[in-house]
């Protein structure tokens, strides 16, 4: 078990955000995660990644209680990339990356080759060999969510938590992405909104509704007609398209 969530709950300001959510991730899954906008998608991830402690249930990283892990070590074992991630210092894109490594690095010494081909190789594999250079306030959107998912990779991960990814890609960038992800020798929970992506790129999918996951299993299992209609109040009808489940909403 690479992931772990245990009769998980969560308050903030008064509210209750997370409500016993139970999630099991297996090493090397891709899991997509599912839900409308305010479900607890993000402070789920959150609390998975050990940024965060449950106000009731355990989270388990690597089969270890997440509050027993010590800090540099989640640091170097867990990658997040959160939704909006701003920086105030303009830096290239090379640096930006290179945070990656910082954990890995001892004392004080800088970048070693082996951290250098690191970044290279990651740099190549988000498209972003063009932009090594360029400071970060001069890139769009797009480019900025590559940098900051290149900076993820480049920490080496055992376990990745991208929160919509997605979100400011266009289309190629975005199937480049997932299939990426999905490719790496990593476990990845990746919160999403497009549910054909999350049924094309994921193994298995959970969905949030209300701070409850409501649904889990693979994509053919989660994406139901029911489902949709049940947890956004939306038609659409389902077929298997290249044996993954495709959505098609329906007006009115
Ligand atoms: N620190 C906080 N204090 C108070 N409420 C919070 C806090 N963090 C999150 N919430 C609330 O918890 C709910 C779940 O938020 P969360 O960001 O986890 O949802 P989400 O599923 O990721 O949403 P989205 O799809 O819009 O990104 C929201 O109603 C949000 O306003």
């Amino acid at each position: 078990m690479s992931l772990s969530a245990h009769d998980v709950s969560w308050s903030a300001g008064g509210a209750l955000i997370l409500d016993g959510v139970g999630l099991r991730v297996d090493e090397g899954r891709t899991v997509g995660l599912l839900g409308p906008n305010g479900s607890g998608k993000s402070s789920l991830l959150r609390l998975l990644a050990g940024l965060r402690r449950p106000s009731s249930g355990a989270v388990e990283i690597g089969g270890r209680a997440a509050p027993q892990w010590p800090r540099r070590d989640l640091a170097r074992r867990v990658a997040v990339v959160e939704q909006q991630v701003g920086t105030d210092v303009d830096l290239t894109v090379t640096e930006v990356v290179a945070l990656g490594r910082t954990p890995h690095r001892n004392g004080w010494g800088g970048a070693n080759p082996a951290d250098a081909e690191i970044i290279r190789r990651v740099l190549a594999q988000t498209g972003l060999d063009a932009l090594a250079n360029r400071r970060w306030h001069s890139l769009s959107g797009g480019e900025r969510q590559r940098a900051q998912i290149a900076r993820a990779l480049a920490q080496e991960p055992a376990e990745l938590i991208l929160d919509e990814p997605t979100n400011h890609l266009d289309i190629a960038h975005q199937l480049e992405l997932l299939a990426l992800v999905r490719r790496l020798p990593v476990t990845s929970v990746i919160a999403l909104h497009d549910l054909n992506l999350a049924g094309m790129f994921c193994d298995e999918l959970a969905v949030l509704s209300g701070g409850r996951v409501v649904a889990t299993g693979t994509p053919a299992e989660v994406l139901t007609e029911q489902l949709v209609a049940d947890v956004y109040g939306v038609r659409c009808s389902v077929s298997i398209v290249d044996g993954n489940p495709h959505v098609r909403f329906r007006a009115g």
